[in-house]
């Protein structure tokens, strides 16, 4: 399932209506209106900020220069966009830097909120972004809490500083800051204890750690899936402690998407970062404007950009490129394309992210799996480098060595061969393609284009 997905599909089909219009009369407006209420409200969207946001909506949407010009409907979505973007914050809020380092964020939140994990992915991050963190273990009442952040702190390859379960955490906090100050750490992580509810002694206690060390940062860590529920605790923490902003966890699994639309309305205070999955890498700076067009299914284009200008040799790719259009993509190449996307993680990850096919219904039944693309690899690694740059080479006996050699079929070996010709086929019509394309300029894009598999 898609995050946010049935508020998506629901604001799509709102909209489909819209543009198929050519003119908008107040009436389609408040029509449009009543729908987009009712999807944030079935998607848990705290019902004041429902009402705010509508409102705002209708104001702009029934202006003079939207009725009247030519692409109403547009008009409307682009209106719906902005508002969306502003109501998670405008812009993208970074993690605060100290004038004078160590950097001290504190990390507070309920149990299975997913805190001591978050603590682990957000010094992966900064390490990532040649900080030097020190994760400190002051959750010392579950049992558990200061091995996990250990093993954590071994898997991103992090100091982790404790002082075992029998000294407070104030002191344990106080510590570990001029353990940093000496040994020259910019940013100090320090995990605190979480409780099934906000009670008394938690709060005291958080507070003390505050006190003494004057954290820049008190990022509260809450499940985007408890929806309404992550907004209360927000504003109960925020009221108590005052926190400097959110981090909203297993958002991969959020189809409804209320706690990310309200939990900045109702307290103020931004959300910085967004847990998309298990995984230690998992952890992404929240982006207001793209969560907004990932809603309204313009799909997340900036993000995937991103994340494959990060993973994606740039030379390897234009020289694969330039080959791709001159006809001499090889086997070799394929299988270093592939390699890349795997890179880029979970295919099914990447297809969401792409404009139209969010929401894509056949797409859904179509179990992309990434076990199929470790035996297209094992094939691919089973060949000789000659048989991999002239696929032509591979004769019947070859072909069983090959199969026998990456534990797959001869069938599978057929097929691939065959969807491999196939696409160099493709390629080489591509730029042939591309200049008719240009000459209709104006006209439909690459409308029938398809990847071969
Ligand atoms: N799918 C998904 N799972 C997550 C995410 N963040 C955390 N989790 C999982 O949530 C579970 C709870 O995480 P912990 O870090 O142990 O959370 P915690 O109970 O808040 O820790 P304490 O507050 O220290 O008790 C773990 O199984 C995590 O793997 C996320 O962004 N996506």
């Amino acid at each position: 399932m898609a995050i946010f997905e049935g508020l998506s599909s629901r604001l799509q089909e709102t909209f489909q209506r819209l543009r198929g219009k050519g003119k908008l009369t107040e009436d389609d407006v408040k029509e449009a209106m009543r729908e987009v209420r009712l999807a944030l409200l079935e998607a848990d969207v705290n019902f004041k900020v429902v009402k705010q946001f509508v409102e705002k909506v209708r104001e702009r949407a029934i202006g003079q220069e939207v009725l009247k010009s030519l692409t109403p409907g547009q008009q409307v979505i682009k209106i719906v966009n902005d508002e969306l973007t502003e109501l998670m914050g405008g812009t993208q809020s970074r993690i605060a830097q100290a004038a004078k380092p160590p950097t001290v964020v504190m990390m507070v939140g309920l149990q299975g909120a997913g805190k001591t994990t978050t603590t682990g992915k957000l010094a992966n991050l900064l390490k990532k972004q040649n900080r030097y963190p020190l994760l400190v273990a002051g959750d010392i009442y579950r049992p558990a809490a200061i091995k996990q952040l250990q093993v954590l702190g071994e898997q991103v390859k992090t100091s982790v500083f404790s002082l075992g379960d029998q000294v407070s955490p104030v002191e344990i906090a106080k510590q570990a800051v001029e353990h940093a100050k000496m040994h020259g750490f910019d940013y100090v992580l320090i995990d605190t204890a979480g409780r099934l509810h906000v009670d008394e002694a938690l709060m005291d206690e958080l507070k003390q750690i505050r006190d003494a060390v004057q954290p820049e940062e008190i990022l509260l860590v809450v499940d985007a899936m408890t929806g309404q529920d992550a907004v209360n605790v927000a504003e109960n923490f925020h009221q108590q402690l005052g926190i400097t902003g959110t981090i909203l966890t297993k958002l991969d699994g959020d189809t409804r998407g209320g706690a990310a639309l309200s939990i900045r309305a109702v307290t103020g205070t931004p959300v910085k970062f967004a847990g998309m999955g298990e995984k230690l890498d998992a952890l992404e700076p929240f982006h207001p404007d793209r969560m907004a067009s990932r809603i309204l299914g313009m799909g997340d284009v900036l993000s995937l950009i991103e994340k494959a200008q990060e993973t994606i040799d740039q030379e390897k790719a234009q020289e694969a490129s330039k080959r791709m259009m001159s006809g001499e993509f090889s086997l070799e190449d394929f299988l270093e394309q592939m390699q890349q996307l795997k890179k880029m993680g979970p295919l099914q990850d990447i297809l969401g992210m792409l404009p139209g096919l969010g929401n894509n219904k056949a797409l859904k039944n179509v179990n992309i799996d990434d076990k199929q693309i470790g035996r297209v690899e094992a094939i691919i690694r089973s060949m000789t480098p000659k048989e991999r740059l002239d696929p032509k080479v591979m004769n019947a006996s070859r072909r069983r060595r090959i199969a026998a050699g990456s534990g797959t079929t001869v069938q599978d070996v057929n097929r691939l061969l065959n969807q491999f010709a196939e696409m160099q086929r493709m390629m080489k019509q591509l730029p042939g393609l591309a200049k008719r394309m240009n000459k209709k300029k104006g006209k439909k894009g690459l409308g029938g284009f398809k990847l071969p598999f």
